[in-house]
């Protein structure tokens, strides 16, 4: 047995809240988003648990849940690294559309594809493979390393920078992809074996209400 990598997904944004795609615009957290990440803090803090380092993404709402996460954790200093690798997936000429609207131009099936799919680019944006091929390296480079020396990691990042880590760790096909959904504010715990497979994975919260 190693380390331990905690993942946990934003609180819930402006963005989310107006259901507009995202990707790499900057929207803050909501008051609902708020109360989401302290959730997510004190699951964790219920657990005992004590973090050696903290990486987020570039983006705000990001890095306000790490901070969340942190001050709940009673580690509010704790030493924080960002970067654009954890970016959420970019949505390209998608950003900023309304997503029913999206359903209402392109179909419903159309938008699935764009939002879910491992290898389908919206327009002008990533795909999933595009989104993990900027995650996986700074995975393996910057986080992996730390896990397997026995250090317990936090990752605040995004709902499609995290899929494409779960992908991995959960040995997930392109078909098992589309149906993965992460919850804005809920910790997943994983324990990593020393070959770096997963010995054990908790979900501190519902998983069930994602979309
Ligand atoms: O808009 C986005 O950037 C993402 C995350 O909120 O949306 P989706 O869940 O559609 O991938």
């Amino acid at each position: 047995m190693s380390g331990t990598l905690v993942l946990v997904r934003h609180g819930q944004s402006e963005w989310n809240l107006k259901n507009l795609f995202t990707g790499w615009k900057d929207p803050d957290l909501t008051p609902l988003g708020v109360e989401e990440a302290n959730a997510g803090g004190k699951a964790l803090a219920d657990t005992g648990i004590k973090f050696d380092i903290a990486f987020t993404s570039d983006l705000s709402r990001a890095q306000k849940t790490c901070q969340i996460v942190l001050d709940n954790v009673g580690q509010p200093d704790l030493e924080t690294i960002r970067d654009q690798a954890l970016n959420e997936r970019d949505y390209g000429d998608l950003s900023g559309l309304n997503k029913d609207d999206a359903r209402a131009k392109w179909g419903e099936e159309q938008v699935h594809i764009w939002r879910r799919s491992y290898d389908v680019p919206p327009p002008g944006g990533e795909s999933l493979r595009d989104t993990g091929a900027r995650v996986w390296p700074y995975y393996l480079t910057d986080i992996l390393p730390r896990v397997l020396a026995g250090e317990t990691v936090l990752v605040a990042a995004h709902g499609n920078s995290l899929r494409a880590l779960v992908m991995v760790l959960d040995r997930l096909t392109k078909e098992q992809v589309l149906n993965l959904n992460l919850a804005t504010g809920v910790p997943m715990v994983y324990r990593l074996n020393a070959d770096s497979t997963v010995a054990s994975k908790e979900v501190l919260g519902d998983m069930s209400g994602a979309h």
